[in-house]
């Protein structure tokens, strides 16, 4: 059976305890990896690796790192094939969202950064007397902790603005998926970025290396993706060494479509928004609120969508929409809030229940139909809590003011999505917004330079673009007096 390893000081090694867990492909329930669990030691070892590369990493002029990200993005786009394969057989994703938008984005977070960096420049400030200059320079060692969502996507979203500031990382993939995440320390090897620059620590969250890499005194920062509980418990583990923090957490994001919107082009988005990635994308619009004239048109549209042009299956069929969630565990705390709304009076359209005609290969898999539920109000769980499925509640709204007031009702702030054809609307309402990504007549359009990050118990700090480089570096000033 396949092992997976830890990736440190470019070498990958087995845990010294010798322990290890299983890899699942949560689309059959097969056992595809055995994969080293680390601990505190193997985090100990990563970030002493990486505070040595740092060294001449982090001194290297950016021209030159720079140049070897870009060999390093080629070098994704060079095995693009084995990194699609694995991603899929780790998440149950289909292949036409792993090779469209996971594994082209791990290639496009490197070329971003290491071109944008390359132009920054930084402040200088003449007074009476004195010149005052700022310097960048890199943090240290930082630490990646990452999700199962987006695997190769969200992680490379941190490592690669990272290392073009010039630090060095340390990265705990999820549990769920640590296949590319080891992938990219082979692509590492073979385009010559040097060795403790880039190590990855495979293992769980707490009491494990998730936590070791938190509370470690020599990582001077943690950036992480995934749910806000999880936020909290790493904030209070890096407390003690005061470390850099940037969290991107969960999402109960509202979806407003008013009557005057584009109707065809809101419903076709919306089912992307609602169903995009298993509905496992912290983006989602997992509350669309429709304005009462529509109403029923928009669900009834939704519905019909749902039933009859989403295709539920295998994950390597280029035609399939809809893969498998990310673990029969994820399934059944899915189901638990389809039940609970069943409980609080919901009427359920469609979807709610595994799909029937699956081939043989696929019974043991996480898989379940896109669900639309109606009919319940805003203090039931279904509402107010990230579901992170193929679940989306529809409710009417009567007036502008309205649809704000449901928006914001959340204790999340994560996106919003507005559709309406009147320009005035379309500020007014996505000023309104208590969300740090609002989208107009669209959703998941991304643009790297942009902030990226939420309000509220969504997050702390922005990465994207300039964003990231502040979060990844360090500013000197320098006062002369002349
Ligand atoms: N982008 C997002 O907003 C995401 C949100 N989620 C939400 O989180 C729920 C659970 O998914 P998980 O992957 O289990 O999310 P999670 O937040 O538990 O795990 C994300 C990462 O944090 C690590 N981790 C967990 N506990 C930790 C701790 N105490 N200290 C340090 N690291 C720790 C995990 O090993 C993983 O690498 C989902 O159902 C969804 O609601 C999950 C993934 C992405
Ligand atoms: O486009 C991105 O950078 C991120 C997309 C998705 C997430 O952040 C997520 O689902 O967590």
């Amino acid at each position: 059976m396949k092992e997976i390893k830890h990736f440190i000081n470019g070498e990958f090694i087995s845990s010294t305890n010798g322990k290890t867990f299983p890899d699942i492909n949560p689309a059959t329930g097969e056992v595809i990896a055995q994969v080293c669990e680390g601990g505190a030691k193997e985090v100990d070892l990563a970030v002493q690796a990486a505070k040595q590369a740092f060294k001449t990493w982090g001194k290297m002029p950016q021209a030159k790192r720079s140049a070897l990200l870009l060999k390093l993005a080629e070098g994704i786009r060079a095995r693009a094939d084995d990194f699609i394969q694995a991603e899929i057989a780790d998440t149950g994703k289909p292949i036409s969202l792993a090779s469209h938008i996971d594994i082209p984005r791990g290639s496009a977070n490197f070329e971003q950064f290491a071109e944008h960096f390359k132009y920054v420049a930084t402040e200088c400030y003449e007074m009476e007397g004195a010149l005052n200059y700022a310097l960048r320079v890199p943090v240290g060692v930082i630490g990646v902790i990452s999700p199962w969502n987006f695997p190769l996507l969200l992680m490379t979203w941190k490592v690669a603005p990272a290392l073009a500031a010039g630090n060095c990382v340390v990265v705990k993939p999820s549990e769920e998926t640590p296949a590319t995440a080891s992938l990219l320390g082979e692509v590492c090897n073979a385009v010559g970025i040097p060795a403790g620059v880039y190590n990855v620590v495979q293992g769980f969250g707490k009491d494990s290396a998730g936590e070791a890499l938190s509370e470690h005194p020599d990582v001077r920062a943690i950036t992480f993706t995934g749910e806000t509980t999880t936020g909290k418990a790493i904030m209070r583990k890096a407390a003690d060494s005061l470390k850099k923090l940037s969290f991107e957490l969960g999402g109960k994001n509202p979806n407003l479509i008013f009557a005057d919107a584009d109707l065809e082009e809101a419903l076709n988005t919306t089912m992307r928004s609602s169903f995009a990635n298993q509905g496992q994308v912290c983006l989602c619009g997992s509350r669309v609120y429709a304005e009462r004239s529509i109403f029923d048109k928009v669900v009834a549209g939704l519905v019909k969508r749902a039933t009859e042009t989403v295709k539920v299956g295998d994950p390597l069929n280029p035609q399939t929409t809809l893969g498998s969630l990310i673990s029969q565990g994820h399934w059944e705390r899915v189901m638990s809030y389809i039940d609970s709304a069943k409980a609080d009076g919901a009427t359920i359209h469609c979807g709610g229940k595994r799909p029937a005609d699956l081939p043989a290969k696929f019974t043991k898999g996480a898989f379940l139909e896109p669900t639309v539920i109606t009919g319940l109000d805003r203090h039931c769980k279904a509402q107010k809590e990230e579901i992170f499925g193929p679940v989306i509640t529809v409710t009417p709204f009567d007036t502008e003011a309205e649809a704000i007031e449901l928006a914001n009702d959340t204790q999340y702030g994560l996106s919003a999505t507005v559709w309406t054809s009147q320009l005035q609307r379309a500020h007014t309402v996505a000023a309104a917004m208590e969300a740090g990504i609002l989208w107009v007549n669209t959703w998941f359009l991304r643009d790297l330079r942009t902030p990226f990050g939420g309000m509220k118990n969504s997050g702390i700090g922005r990465e994207g673009g300039v964003h990231s480089l502040e979060f990844y570096s360090e500013l000197k000033n320098v006062c002369i007096k002349l």
